[in-house]
């Protein structure tokens, strides 16, 4: 697009594996366009307090396969303040920055379309969090692994499940989204998904324990996603100790081994083709959009749309786990 010389790049929010392989691909593919490229270190943070580097095509060697962020990431409440926006912007301008690729999550491009708007800066923003909590985009980068991790955790979990006939309560993350609980417990075979977008519908603890759970069964894994709200997998498993005393209960919370580790190939590969979209993007004189795939192909998603994340959860999903685990 016509004035832009020198694109800022950043990582924010929650890190996500994949992260670093669309920073290789948005530096890369940018260099090769002829764009100048910066780094910008810890997220809005980096832009707040004036962490800027310059970033050439050898600054990506060699990070495809790395979990995390190579410019690290951070969760900024400057940023969050008009005060903070405005030292953010006079800071990109000093640096010579016409318009920034933002890698993060729902809240990274909540943030980028108010200072977008704000200051009439073209961003493009690219979908990275393991949630998978955004519109638009059949998934997010990091979304994959953090699945395939839950995935051996929960193998592993199985074999003292099935050894001691013990009931499983595996806690997950996905911030208030049930994705990666619903398709772990499809990929482990577990007997039950317990997710925050069914909560106001039924008492899923009761259901699964009087309907679903098998009778002819005495082990299972319930595939439990994090819930603040209601205590999630520890408060489940006091329900169980107390309604349904037949059952041996045990808790298990994967925590942040959930975001670590190296990016699978189908995130690696997500993330390099929507860091080169993010260009093409750019090139194209498109703005405030987010990279997304849908079926496959690359599709630009307005933020608002993004950040609603209105995907819905697939009921034929839930069926399955249901179906399958009888
Ligand atoms: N409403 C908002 N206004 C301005 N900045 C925001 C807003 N929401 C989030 N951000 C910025 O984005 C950062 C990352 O958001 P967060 O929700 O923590 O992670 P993620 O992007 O992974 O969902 C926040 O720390 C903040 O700096
Ligand atoms: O690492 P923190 O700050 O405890 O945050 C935990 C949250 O971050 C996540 O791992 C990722 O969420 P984001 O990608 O939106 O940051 C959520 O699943 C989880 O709720
Ligand atoms: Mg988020």
């Amino acid at each position: 697009m016509a004035g832009i010389k020198s694109i800022g790049i950043l990582t924010s929010g929650g890190d996500a594996p994949g992260m670093n392989a669309a920073i290789r691909a948005v530096t890369r593919s940018a260099i090769f366009n002829g764009f100048s490229v910066k780094g910008i270190m810890r997220g809005y943070k980096g832009l707040v307090f004036n962490e800027i580097v310059e970033f050439k095509s050898q600054s990506v060697s060699n990070i495809i396969q790395l979990g995390g962020t190579i410019l690290k990431t951070a969760r900024s409440q400057e940023f969050t303040t008009p005060e903070g926006r405005k030292a953010a912007y006079d800071n990109m301008v000093a640096a010579g920055i016409d318009a920034l690729v933002v890698i993060g999550g729902d809240g990274s491009l909540t943030g980028a379309g108010i200072f977008a708007e704000e200051f009439n800066v073209p961003i493009v923003g690219l979908p990275g969090t393991i949630d998978n909590d955004l519109g638009g985009t059949d998934s997010t980068i990091g979304y994959d692994t953090a699945l395939n991790t839950i995935m051996e955790a929960v193998d592993k979990l199985r074999d003292t499940a099935s050894s001691h006939e013990r009931l499983f309560f595996v806690e997950v993350m996905g911030h208030t989204a049930g994705y990666l609980a619903l398709n772990s417990a499809i990929a482990t075979g577990s007997e039950a998904a317990i997710i925050p977008e069914m909560e106001t519908e039924v008492d899923q603890l009761a259901e699964l324990i009087n309907h679903g759970f098998r009778k002819s069964k005495n082990s299972a894994i319930v595939i439990v996603a994090e819930n603040p709200k209601t205590g999630g997998a520890t408060a489940l498993a006091e329900r169980v100790k107390k309604e349904f005393p037949q059952y041996d209960a045990r808790v298990t919370i994967l925590g942040h081994i959930q975001r670590g580790g190296s990016p699978t190939a189908v995130d690696r590969i997500l993330a390099s083709r929507m860091g080169e979209a993010a260009i093409e993007a750019i090139l194209d004189g498109q703005r405030n959009v987010m990279i997304g795939t849908m079926n496959g192909k690359i599709v630009y998603v307005p933020f608002a749309k993004a950040v609603k994340h209105d995907k819905g959860i697939d009921r034929g999903a839930l069926d399955l786990v249901k179906i399958l685990s009888i």
